[in-house]
């Protein structure tokens, strides 16, 4: 490019910027940004999107709109939001994750506000903890700075190494700020299969006494899981002053999936990828899946988790 029109490009930008961060509403209009035109809690999205894309969670469904709602509503939280979502694996805490962000970021987990971190993969090496400990709170730090209601979710946090955990720990807390920056408005979301076979013995003991699954109340699953996990040195999690402190505001139990869920899913699944719902096809890939325990087969050992794969080897 010549020294001119390089001249006139550099100008044209300098002026462009200047006149966005002159006009916030402007920059918002072309760029997300932390206003309430990209963040904003959509609830009726919410309930709705549950109600329809996630099964058999009855339990899950209630604490987070609950939650969720009351947090939003709240001008002045005196601390973060902090959800802690147990379960089985495949039964729904990553979609449910996606879910929320979807009903309170335009732009869903896409969102330059959302956060995922999967501890096997961001966090692997425990020599490395400090190294981590440092990047984590810098990046909790610039980011709440730049949008305070910005969303951290946290999977694997069972395999999460004490240190780290230590290190979120008071941005958790009942702070007004710290060091000038206010955390209060964030979200945590902590996924973990901790406590997943304490949720199945307690579903296991309603369906052999007849009870219906819809029955199941967060309390009796409250319970089980304070005993088996909560208080069981170890799963390192629980131990923590996370919950010795009470920074964990909810526990989301998540139960095991039956037959009738599985079949949902591979509808939904069908249905999304624009093939034909055929009852037959869906029998035949749900009764491919394993289920548990041995003799009465009643949970799938994958949740929902490998209805995807089968739907590849099924039909394509
Ligand atoms: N309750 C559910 N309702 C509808 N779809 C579900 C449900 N549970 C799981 N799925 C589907 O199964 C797949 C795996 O689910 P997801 O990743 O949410 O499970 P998870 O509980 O986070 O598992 P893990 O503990 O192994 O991480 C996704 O495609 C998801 O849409």
């Amino acid at each position: 490019m010549e020294p001119i029109s390089m001249g006139i490009a550099v100008g044209v930008a300098t002026a462009l910027t200047g006149l966005l961060s002159s006009y916030p509403r402007l920059y918002c209009h072309l760029q997300e940004c932390c206003a309430a035109q990209w963040v904003e809690l959509n609830y009726t999205g919410l309930e709705r999107d549950l109600e329809e894309k996630l099964f058999g969670q009855h339990v899950a469904k209630h604490v987070i709109l609950k939650a969720i709602k009351g947090f939003w509503n709240n001008p002045n939280p005196k601390k973060p939001l902090t959800l802690s979502l147990h379960g089985w694996t495949g039964t729904g805490k990553n979609l449910m994750s996606k879910l929320i962000a979807k009903n309170i970021y335009a732009k869903g987990l896409d969102s330059k506000y959302v956060h995922q971190f999967v501890t096997t993969l961001h966090f692997p090496h425990s020599e490395h903890t400090s190294q981590y400990k440092e990047q984590l709170q810098k990046w909790i730090r610039g980011n709440i700075t730049a949008c305070e209601r910005s969303m951290f979710i946290f999977d694997e946090m069972d395999k999460m190494q004490m240190g780290l955990i230590d290190a979120i720990k008071p941005y958790l807390d009942y702070y007004d700020n710290i060091d000038g920056v206010v955390y209060r408005k964030a979200m945590f979301l902590f996924l973990s299969n901790a406590g997943g076979e304490k949720i199945t013995e307690v579903a296991l003991d309603y369906w052999h006494k007849g009870n219906k699954r819809e029955d199941i109340k967060l309390k009796d699953l409250e319970t089980k899981l304070s005993v088996g996990v909560f208080n069981n040195k170890k799963s390192g999690f629980w131990h923590t002053s996370l919950i010795d402190k009470n920074l964990i505001d909810y526990f989301v139990p998540f139960l095991p999936l039956e037959y009738k869920h599985v079949k949902l899913c591979i509808r939904e699944e069908l249905i999304s990828r624009g093939y034909p719902v055929d009852e037959d096809i869906i029998n035949d890939i749900a009764s491919e899946m394993t289920y548990f325990p041995e003799n009465e087969k009643i949970f799938s050992d994958k949740g929902c988790k490998a209805v995807e794969a089968k739907i590849n080897f099924y039909l394509e």
